[in-house]
């Protein structure tokens, strides 16, 4: 099974691939994009223990000669130092304008590839072969690439489209339990913020996402791209309409800065993001108690937390000011009206405090 969608984004538009089997025929999936031979394939020791050998063999066999960088697992990696490190090895590589780099891994191997990518030379192709849930239904698709700030996330970064996304689902087989369930957080914040329907096919076909049942995934995953595809094609750049992918992400970063960025997996902190940003839209009488059940049971039931740690107020208050929807001082969050509809409305500091405490 395969499908295909297209972000429709002019001159920088490009496919997204999804099927399973697929990283084999990588390399010949890309050779319409007319890349040259050398090629940079940024990844992590865990997936490319996994995922390497196939590709590298696909690559080769398509006339690619792949040079492999290795970054460190997890969040750490989001860094300038090791966007430096790649550098390098984008020089050691011979990565030419015209020379892709290419991301195999989840969303963290993705956004700081796409950024040495947006950089290097001021710009080569970039390929997206994402491995995780998260990174197949959300962070390949819509050229927002980054590094972190020791204060805040992807406080660095570029928007630079991809010049094709391959997602090769029977890469999900060997993901751990935790980032099956962290990826759904992103799955369930499309439900609430564009599609009620498919809410509620989350709400039906759930234990087959846990469970990993292909047919689920696969519908998943291009349900999920369709949406945010059909976003991105309209406001590339986060002007007004894009922002809504970002519910569940102002109270959720902030988590992820005050921690460290190391006790919470993204789709976590989203997970809990999500539900304090409906709590406080039920105070302001805007969206139902009930509604905000049926989101707060669907996370549990996907063993994702709800419910926001202890958090020092001073640090948070000051994460809360670097998310990149504020504007002149004011913070904005996406709040739900209805599971289906959102909207991005000013709010005040006290209004979060009281969803939080
Ligand atoms: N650019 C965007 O639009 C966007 C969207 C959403 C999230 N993000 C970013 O994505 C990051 C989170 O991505 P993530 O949840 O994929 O986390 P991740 O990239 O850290 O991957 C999660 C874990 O799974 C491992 N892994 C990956 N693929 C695997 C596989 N197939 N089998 C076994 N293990 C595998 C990784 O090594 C890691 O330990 C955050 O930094 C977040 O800010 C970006
Ligand atoms: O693609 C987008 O736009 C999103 O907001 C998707 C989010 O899931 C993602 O985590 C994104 O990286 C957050 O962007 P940021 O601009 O708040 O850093
Ligand atoms: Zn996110």
């Amino acid at each position: 099974m395969a499908g295909e969608l297209k972000v429709d984004l002019g001159e920088r538009s490009y496919k997204i691939i999804c099927g399973s089997g697929l990283l084999k025929q990588t390399g010949s999936l890309l050779k319409n994009l007319d890349l040259a031979a050398p090629c940079l394939v940024v990844s992590n020791a865990i997936v490319a223990g996994h995922y390497w050998p196939t590709l590298e063999q696909s690559l080769k066999a398509a006339g690619f000669q792949p040079h492999l960088a290795l970054v460190p697992d997890g969040e750490e990696a989001k860094t300038l130092k090791v966007a430096a490190e790649l550098y390098d090895a984008a020089l050691a590589a011979g990565i030419e304008r015209g020379a892709a780099i290419m991301a195999l891994g989840g969303g963290v191997v993705g956004d700081v590839a796409g950024f040495v990518a947006a950089t290097w030379l001021r710009g080569v192709p970039f390929i997206q072969i994402p491995t995780t849930i998260l990174a197949q239904v959300d962070a390949s698709v819509g050229g927002k690439v980054a590094v972190n700030h020791p204060r805040g996330k992807n406080l660095i970064g570029a928007f630079y489209q991809p010049a094709a996304v391959i997602a090769d689902l029977a890469t999900l087989a060997t993901l751990p339990p935790r980032e099956v369930r962290a990826g759904l957080a992103e799955v369930i914040k499309y439900g609430v913020i564009m599609d009620a329907g498919f809410f509620a096919y989350l709400e039906d076909h759930l234990e087959g996402a846990l469970n990993g049942e292909e047919g689920v995934l696969e519908t998943i995953v291009l349900r999920s791209c369709a949406l945010k595809a059909e976003i991105v094609s309209r406001d590339e750049r986060e002007s007004g309409l894009r922002a809504i992918l970002n519910f569940g992400h102002t109270i959720g970063h902030a988590v992820e800065a005050v921690t460290g960025f190391a006790a919470y997996r993204h789709g976590e902190a989203v997970a809990m993001g999500m539900v304090a940003a409906a709590r406080l839209a039920v105070r302001r009488g805007m969206f139902s108690e009930e509604e905000t059940n049926r989101l707060v049971r669907l996370l549990q039931r996907a063993g994702l937390p709800v419910d926001l740690p202890a958090v020092e107020p001073a640090a948070f208050q000051a994460a809360l000011g670097h998310d990149k929807k504020v504007r002149q001082g004011q913070l904005r969050m996406v709040l739900p009206e209805r599971l289906g509809r959102v909207q991005v409305t000013p709010v005040s500091l006290e209004e979060i405090m009281a969803v939080i405490c």
